[in-house]
């Protein structure tokens, strides 16, 4: 794979529910080292729809996501260990498969052995990861259940960049952290993921957070990518699409936001 092939590529991909598609002909691009990709749009819109699709927890009725140019849904069970390694999805409600009574520190540490195991060692450690999502090393030694939803969110985030991902799909991530907080954050974040080369994909409803890490974002709206392009460009209508109603719409709703944009 060339350095500039996408590691995740949606193509012509539509998926849903029951039989029932909720997004159609979706195209989306992830290339490792580029800058990371916004998804916006309206509550139940199919954003997370497309990040599960995109994974391959959801299966595209039609057209394809593929990792590394190979079909996702087709994945052998030794390319799916691989792939959960590389491409790293953290949800709003976060610490999936985590245990709760370990400490931040064995949490970490664990992520880390996996890492390596994996192939995926980033030379970071536990101190490393802890500061790239802005927790201080006094969380090292609390249990995983003490710390605040923003907190759990925080350490979400630091044991999927443990693995040094090709790809990470951030569906909301930030929601409970409070807004002071979050800037710092998405900062680290920022300089980590570059550092790491890693594709970012964020999805999410916080149009300021979405404007400080995504040079681009798409907004979903009927099931399909209708307009694309800078945040501020899409909110202020000069960008492709971007005179669709939805488009609008948001704008509307978010008017602090596109005043700060125009
Ligand atoms: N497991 C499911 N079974 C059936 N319908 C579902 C399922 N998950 C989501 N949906 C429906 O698919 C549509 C898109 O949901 P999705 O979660 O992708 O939207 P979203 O844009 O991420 O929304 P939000 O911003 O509120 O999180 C919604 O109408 C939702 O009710």
């Amino acid at each position: 794979m060339s350095p500039t092939d996408p590691v995740l590529r949606a193509t012509g991909l539509s998926a849903g529910y029951g039989g029932a598609d909720v997004v159609r002909d979706i195209d989306l691009d992830l290339v490792a080292g580029s800058a990371p990709v916004g998804v916006v749009g309206e509550s139940g819109a199919g954003k997370s729809t497309i990040v599960r699709a995109l994974v391959g927890v959801v299966r595209p009725t039609r057209g394809h996501a593929t990792y590394a140019g190979r079909t996702v849904s087709k994945l052998s069970r030794r390319d799916k260990k691989t792939f959960r390694a590389e491409v790293r999805r953290v949800a709003q409600d976060g610490l999936v498969g985590v245990d709760p009574r370990w400490t931040v520190d064995r949490t970490l540490s664990a992520a880390l052995t996996e890492a390596r195991k994996a192939g995926r060692a980033s030379g970071r450690s536990v101190a490393g990861l802890l500061a790239d999502v802005a927790l201080e090393p006094r969380y090292a030694p609390r249990t995983v259940h003490s710390l605040s939803g923003g907190e759990k969110q925080r350490l979400a985030l630091a044991v999927a960049l443990a693995t040094r991902p090709r790809a990470l799909l951030l569906d909301e991530p930030l929601t409970a952290v409070d807004p002071a907080m979050r800037g710092d954050v998405v900062r680290r974040l920022h300089d980590a993921t570059r550092e790491l080369g890693t594709a970012v994909l964020l999805v999410s409803h916080d149009l300021e957070l979405v404007e400080r890490l995504c040079p681009t974002v798409h907004v979903l709206a009927d099931g399909t990518f209708v307009s694309s392009g800078p945040l501020r460009e899409v909110l202020a209508g000069s960008a492709a699409g971007s005179d669709h109603p939805s488009v609008r719409a948001l704008a509307q709703a978010a008017p602090l936001a596109a005043q700060r944009f125009r």
